[in-house]
């Protein structure tokens, strides 16, 4: 019988309905951090640890190519997107981003975005409530996009963050809605390109836009038109889904206030500490995905060459040997103990220049940094509302969006 079609009974409807929970509870039931199973009518094996961490980021073990589910790649990154590259390739690719994304250009983003964001609150408070996730999408729209150099008229930034927050949101579950975002924003951002290379705008000198326009890739060519789009989207698009981690810091600060005095303060070591635990606690990505390139052996479990080999970035996240009382939140445990590269892992793990971990993190910390100590200086209120996050819905965030009112 084919490997790939043993009978193992396929668990792709449990992951469907348990979300965030399906892997942490199979890993419960397991007698060590690992976890044979199929879905998506493979065979699957899915690890957690910082050592299946390393693991999994050694490209003998685990390819990308081939291995992002369809619904995935079409609505969120993209069918030529560096996420589904490997080797020589993916080096070249990320090569793209990594002088763009690298920590000497954290602070130009968070000025843009702080500014996007002081722009918006008059307004916030000229009126009764806003929801928290809508505004922050279109705060770091505007800002990503300035930082970035990619224009957008004002006026624009609303529609275009829907569509930023579409695509993110349809990740699990793509539908006309999330395609029809996706097409508009590849077809702008096609344009844009087309414009640049032909002389009609003008990229700024050292943004996103002007490196990416005029990258070579590992075959000395161009990006072509619409793979050049869909990187610039990759980096305007993560800018925006910041978002459900500002409407996290917010949960956070409602549920937790006596973090406010030192946010509001300005101790940056607390911000940073505060950062680290909320991307750890909440639920973003529930967990990565792979191709065994051979056939694998891990903590005495095997999963056949082609088969998905899973990496459970939320069970990690929520590890009880990891982090001790895991589902307190508890920002001060960082203090005095730094989250080793492997064990905090809520965007990829190993190391960015050569793997595929986010190379954003950088600059997701930092803007989250500075907009934590803004929260946590405003005046407002939070009514009434359903603050739950469902833990089936991938991705989740708390279901009012975070209504707030009397903002000052
Ligand atoms: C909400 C905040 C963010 C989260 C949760 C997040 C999460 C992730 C994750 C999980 C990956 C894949 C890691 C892997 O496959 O091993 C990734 C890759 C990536 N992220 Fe982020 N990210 C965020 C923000 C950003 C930002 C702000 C940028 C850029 C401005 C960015 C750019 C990228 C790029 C270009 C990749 C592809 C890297 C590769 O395949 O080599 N991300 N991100």
């Amino acid at each position: 019988m084919d490997v790939l079609s043993r009978p193992v009974i396929d668990r792709t409807l449990p992951l469907l309905t348990e979300g965030y929970a399906w892997l942490p509870n199979r890993m419960r039931d397991s007698s060590g951090p690992v976890v044979r199973t199929r879905i998506l009518g493979r065979p699957a094996l899915a690890l957690r640890g910082p050592e299946a961490v390393r693991f999994f980021y050694d490209e003998r073990n685990v390819h990308r190519h081939r291995a992002i589910p369809e619904p995935v790649l079409g609505t969120l990154f993209g069918r030529e997107a560096v996420h589904n590259l490997d080797g020589a390739a993916h080096r070249a690719r990320k090569a793209v981003f990594l002088p763009l994304l690298a920590p000497e250009r954290v602070a130009g983003l968070v000025e843009e975005v702080t500014a996007a964001w002081d722009e918006a609150v008059p307004a916030w408070s000229r009126r009764c409530a806003v929801v928290l996730f809508d505004e922050a999408a279109v705060v770091l729209t505007r800002g990503g996009h300035r930082w970035a150099g990619v224009p957008l008229a004002d006026g624009d930034a609303p529609a275009t963050a829907r569509d930023m927050i579409a695509m993110v949101d349809g990740f699990a579950s793509a539908g006309p809605r999330h395609l029809r975002a996706r097409g508009r924003q590849e077809d702008r951002l096609t344009r844009l390109v087309r414009e640049v290379r032909a002389g009609t705008v003008t990229a700024p000198e050292g943004s996103v836009l002007a490196r990416v326009c005029g990258h070579r890739d590992a075959d000395g060519e161009l990006l072509d038109e619409k793979t050049a789009a869909v990187e610039l989207l990759n980096v305007v698009r993560p800018a925006a889904a910041v978002a459900w981690f500002v409407a996290f810091l917010a949960h956070a600060l409602h549920r937790h206030p006596e973090h406010r005095v030192p946010l509001g303060d300005g101790d940056a070591a607390f911000a940073t500490v505060f950062t680290h635990e909320v991307r750890r606690f909440y639920p973003f990505v529930p967990f990565l995905g792979g191709l065994a390139a051979r056939d694998l052996m891990w903590r005495g479990e095997w999963v056949p060459a082609g088969g998905l080999v899973l990496l459970d970035v939320y069970g990690q996240n929520h590890d009880e040997l990891l982090w001790g009382d895991p589902y307190a939140f508890r920002p001060r445990r960082f203090l005095g103990r730094p989250a080793g590269r492997d064990e905090l892992i809520p965007q990829g793990g190993g190391d960015p220049a050569t793997g595929h971990r986010c190379p954003g993190e950088g600059l997701t910390v930092g803007v989250l940094e500075a907009l934590a100590a803004r929260l946590a200086r405003m005046e407002y209120t939070v009514p009434e509302q359903n603050l739950t996050i469902p833990l089936h819905r991938v991705p989740t965030r708390p279901r009012s969006g975070l209504l707030m009112a009397d903002v000052r």
